[in-house]
């Protein structure tokens, strides 16, 4: 029969036993595909259900790394919190199941990879493309807020991007959950080029406002083609971010508005920065960016600007 694989192509199948609460057994089979690459302890595949022909990106944790109650309490929070969310910017948590070595998080599978790739083969982007980007990501940052879930680890890595260019904001394992209105967060945790003053500064605890600063260090790095306080070496990335002490190139033409725009995000003080509203209002989101002339083979997920008006 034509369909016979040869044994060098062998498929490896990961099974997923399950009995139902009425003793009903159901077995549900994944293809392992191509690797992804490597994100924290897990190893990440392209896995195909078999019944389904559906791809995903799978994120497999070996247990033997999840011996420490730190890892493992981190695993079960990104499980607890991003299995509870459902938004089109937002990376669909599809399911999870474990067998004997490992536990495995079946994940939306986006193909264009991350923010960090993109900027990595087009060194910047153009305003309207990071005026394209940002409306998706305040739309998904919304919806967290919203559920009192604050990402905490905001930065390009974590930015996916389908086939289609839309943007979805994945890893929650620095997520939390505020537990009441005016709850405020203690633990210190980001990457530092992305980390809120605030959580530096670790005296009176942080909130929403963090997601706030690493989105405005986001857009200076979609922007400029890198973070604002990057140095060689961390400690003098946390003076430079306590300092406030960021720059725009000379050689890199910026409008007015997107300037403004970072600079207002960029405070120092939480309580000074812009919310999710307030960005959504300014003007760079109401002034047309200049079409680029040659806007790069893909076409952007984004209607035109008027739309973004909040009418
Ligand atoms: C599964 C982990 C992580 C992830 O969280 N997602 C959603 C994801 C989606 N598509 C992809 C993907 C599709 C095609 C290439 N990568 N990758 C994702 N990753 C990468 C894998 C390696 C490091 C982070």
């Amino acid at each position: 029969p034509t369909d016979r694989k040869d044994p060098t192509e062998q498929e490896i199948l990961i099974e997923e036993k399950k009995t139902k609460p009425n003793g009903e057994v159901y077995v549900r089979k994944y293809i392992k595909g191509r690797f992804l690459g490597k994100g924290g302890f897990a190893k990440c595949y392209e896995f195909t259900c078999t019944e389904t022909k559906q791809p995903y990106a799978a994120k497999l944790l070996p247990k033997s790394s999840l011996t420490k109650s730190r890892a493992r309490q981190k695993l079960l929070s990104e499980i607890k919190i991003h299995r509870s969310l459902k938004h089109k910017h937002v990376v669909g948590f599809q399911h999870f199941f474990e067998d004997h070595d490992n536990v495995y998080i079946l994940l939306e599978l986006c193909t264009n990879q991350t923010l960090n790739e993109i900027i990595r083969r087009r060194k910047r982007l153009h305003e309207l493309e990071v005026q394209c980007y940002v409306v998706q990501m305040v739309s998904a940052l919304k919806y967290l807020h919203a559920h009192k879930v604050i990402h905490r680890d905001l930065k390009l890595g974590n930015l996916f991007v389908n086939d289609k260019m839309e943007i979805k904001i994945g890893d929650f394992g620095l997520a939390t959950k505020l537990e009441f209105e005016g709850d405020r967060k203690r633990t210190i945790c980001g990457t530092p080029n992305y980390i809120a003053p605030e959580i530096l500064e670790g005296k009176n605890g942080h909130s929403y406002e963090v997601d706030i600063w690493s989105l405005g260090v986001i857009i200076y790095t979609l922007l400029i083609g890198k973070p604002p306080f990057e140095t060689s070496d961390v400690k003098t990335t946390y003076k430079k971010i306590r300092l406030n002490s960021y720059t725009f190139p000379d050689n890199i033409k910026c409008s007015r508005e997107i300037k403004d725009l970072i600079s207002s995000i960029l405070h120092l003080d939480p309580a000074k920065r812009p919310n999710l509203t307030q960005i959504l209002e300014h003007e760079f989101f109401h002034m047309n960016a200049a079409i680029p002339k040659a806007l790069p083979a893909y076409t952007l997920a984004c209607p035109p600007s008027e739309s973004y008006t909040t009418k």
